[in-house]
């Protein structure tokens, strides 16, 4: 792949959304919309990003009883997302379900443990184990179920890619080496995500909210 970096297009606003896009699309790989945009937006605002010309990976992360995932996989598909999200822990039928309901263009990519949680919320939701071994349990489930690949962290990707070859692995929680962290947990710098395995990057604020997104996007592609 030429260009790994999906960005995060985190605004609900439809003018800045295709503004940061225009700017950054020579030097990033696709779009990623994610609720923020949809739930304000909705299925025109995704067709309005799709016209820029890159491919759109809609994170909706579906998580309900399997007919209703399935059902909203359906209602999504005159979108034709490149990828489309749900949660791995939503089980085995309903990863299933959503993967058959899907277009056959689109990978369904299963969201394991959030880059947003440590070991300390694993616990705290009554998880017991590593995010290591959550992620590897969930990532065989998704595997077993037919889904296309997982949502992890730069910190699991070897090993799951390792179990899983042929997986399609996204990566947030990417950060410039100087980078904020903001409320992300489990960061890894872009090269070390791509080193370790991944097959895109997701990144956000790191590229939308730079005074310069087309400089930042451009910078973080030259690492790669
Ligand atoms: O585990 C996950 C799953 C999805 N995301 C999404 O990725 C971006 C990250 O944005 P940054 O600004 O680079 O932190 C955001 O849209 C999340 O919804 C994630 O961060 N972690």
């Amino acid at each position: 792949m030429s260009n790994r970096i999906y960005v995060a297009i985190d605004t609900p606003d439809l003018a800045r959304a295709q503004a940061l896009a225009q700017k950054v699309r020579h030097h990033v790989g696709g779009l990623k919309l994610g609720l923020e945009f949809f739930c304000a937006h909705g299925a025109g605002g995704v067709r309005e990003m799709a016209q820029i010309g890159l491919p759109v990976f809609l994170d909706l992360k579906l998580h309900d009883i399997p007919n209703t995932v399935a059902k909203a996989v359906q209602s999504l598909s005159p979108l034709a997302p490149a990828i489309l999200t749900v949660h791995a822990s939503g089980g085995r039928a309903m990863l299933e379900d959503a993967k058959a309901a899907a277009p056959t263009g689109t990978k369904v990519v299963a969201v394991t443990m959030l880059t947003s949680l440590d070991a300390s919320d694993l616990s705290d939701t009554g998880v017991v184990g590593t995010p290591a071994d959550h992620v590897r349990r969930l990532a065989d489930l998704a595997a077993e179920a037919g889904i296309d690949g997982i949502v992890c962290s730069g910190e699991e990707v070897a090993a799951v890619r390792k179990a899983w070859p042929k997986g399609f692995f996204v990566v947030p929680g990417v950060r410039p080496a100087d980078g904020v962290i903001g409320d992300q947990k489990r960061v890894v710098t872009p090269r070390a995500a791509v080193d370790a395995g991944a097959s895109i990057l997701v990144i956000g604020r790191p590229i939308t909210q730079a005074e310069d997104p087309d400089a930042a996007a451009r910078a973080i592609a030259a690492t790669l």
